[in-house]
């Protein structure tokens, strides 16, 4: 790897997504749909509102009974019934006559307009309904159509709720639901699994022993991936031992199958690499990107066909690359454009070093005033895993650049919180 030079961030995502597929759609049930990619567009199979209905509790009248009335001269009719919402009843009205209605209920056929209890004598006077059987006094007047919600005003039958490649949210769903769809066609999830390497490495809350350090980087990862629209169908911690990783891997194929499996550690030049040791001349390339932190990477097709993306094993190198190359992979996966995370501009208030030759991502975060600060102890070290808990972007600093100063004006990737 340090042989040749390092190839630009641009080249190595262009070969990972080379290397990748959308995955099939499969028909789900609107509960299991969210945040999965629609793979068809969702139609209408019913019109929105899907009757006509009231938009008040009141009374469903004739709308010439009620076109005079006033406080002064109130009109009286007889209540003859009620339409509760969800009842199937349609009374007929004539003349003189109305119904209770309350919001929701389907609007007797034979009436035009409803008056909200508000606008009645009774209720003025002590909140009073008028029962079925008694008469009810208006001392408004309705305008046609007044306070009825007409049947297929939002959506009819047939029209478009929701395009094909959107994402799934809650209000895209609620959408289709409300349009009289149970089930909806979307790209599968991409089945991932994390690989952890490294001797070193124990599990988080336990209390390591000398040379020994918390596992957090499976962590990272599994709630980056969970997020990102992926299925995390196996989070695994193994040693330095290759053959106990390949193992790992034929294991994972069988019993898990997945469609991407990230490991992290053990990509670089170390006498202990095993992710190279055990990957080399196995379908994975390792080369050096030329990008700070993060350097050295991987990825290939394994045997079983899933692709396989070697990152390297530090945590702030994990989080830009999962950024970087994860995330557009996952994008890719599921039919979305793989443009990696959303992006901003901002002015840095502090400067720093940027290592020339490679592009930094530097985490920040936002002062009050908009501008970018350092968020990680200061500085641009891959291994200070505590920063990237104020991490809300990184800074994107071009490859040209030896220093950021105070007033430049960087992009920033932005980090989902
Ligand atoms: N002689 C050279 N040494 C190194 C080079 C180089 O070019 N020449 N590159 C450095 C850079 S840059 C990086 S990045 C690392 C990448 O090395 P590996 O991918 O092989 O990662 P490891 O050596 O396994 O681990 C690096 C570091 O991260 C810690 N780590 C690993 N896994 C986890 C985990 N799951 N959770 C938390 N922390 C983890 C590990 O303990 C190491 O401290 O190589 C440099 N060296
Ligand atoms: O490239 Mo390494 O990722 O600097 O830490």
């Amino acid at each position: 790897m340090s042989d040749t030079p390092p190839v630009e961030v641009e080249v190595h995502l262009a070969d990972l997504l080379a290397a990748t597929h959308r995955l099939p759609a499969v028909t789900v049930p609107l509960a299991a749909a969210l945040g999965r990619v629609l793979a068809t567009d969702v139609v209408a199979v019913q019109p929105v509102p899907r009757f006509d209905n009231s938009a008040m509790d009141g009374y469903a009248v004739r709308r010439a009974d009620v076109i005079g009335a006033s406080e002064a001269d109130p009109v009286a009719l007889d209540v003859i019934g009620e339409v509760a919402a969800g009842s199937a009843d349609d009374p007929p009205l004539f003349p003189g006559q109305a119904v209770r209605i309350m919001t929701g209920a389907a609007l007797p056929t034979a009436a035009d307009a409803v008056v909200p209890v508000e606008h009645t004598a009774g209720y003025r006077a002590s909140r009073a309904w008028a029962e079925v059987g008694a008469s009810v006094e208006v001392v408004v007047p309705a305008v046609a159509g007044a306070h009825v919600r007409r049947a297929g005003e939002d959506l009819s039958v047939g029209d478009l709720v929701l395009p094909a490649g959107v994402v799934l949210t809650p209000f895209r769903l609620g959408a289709a639901a409300a349009a009289g769809v149970g089930e909806v066609e979307v790209v599968r999830a991409p089945r991932v699994a994390v690989v952890a390497t490294g001797d070193e490495l124990v599990p988080p809350g336990t209390v390591p022993a000398r040379g020994q350090i918390p596992e957090s980087n499976s962590v990272l990862l599994a709630a980056a991936v969970a997020r990102a629209g992926g299925e995390v169908v196996s989070v695994a911690r193994v040693g330095d031992d290759p053959a106990d990783l390949l193992a790992h891997l034929d294991r994972l194929a069988t019993e898990r199958s997945p469609d991407l499996v990230v490991c992290t550690g053990g990509v670089s030049v170390g006498a202990h690499d095993v992710v190279k040791a055990a990957l080399t001349g196995r379908g994975v390339t390792f080369r050096g990107v030329a990008m700070q932190p993060g350097k050295p990477q991987a990825f290939g097709r394994l045997d079983s066909g899933a692709l396989c993306v070697g990152l390297p094993g530090n945590p702030v190198s994990v989080a830009v690359s999962f950024e970087v190359f994860v995330r557009p992979a996952l994008q890719a996966m599921q039919g979305l454009a793989p443009v990696g995370a959303a992006r901003t501009e901002a002015e840095v208030a502090d400067g720093w070093r940027s290592p020339p030759g490679r592009r930094q991502f530097m985490p920040i975060a936002f002062g009050a005033d908009g501008r970018i600060r350092r968020a990680t102890g200061g500085g641009s070290g891959s291994h200070l895993a505590g920063g990237l808990a104020q991490a809300e972007g990184f800074a994107i600093v071009a490859a040209e650049a030896s220093e950021v100063s105070p007033g430049d004006r960087l992009p920033v990737m932005l980090v989902e919180s």
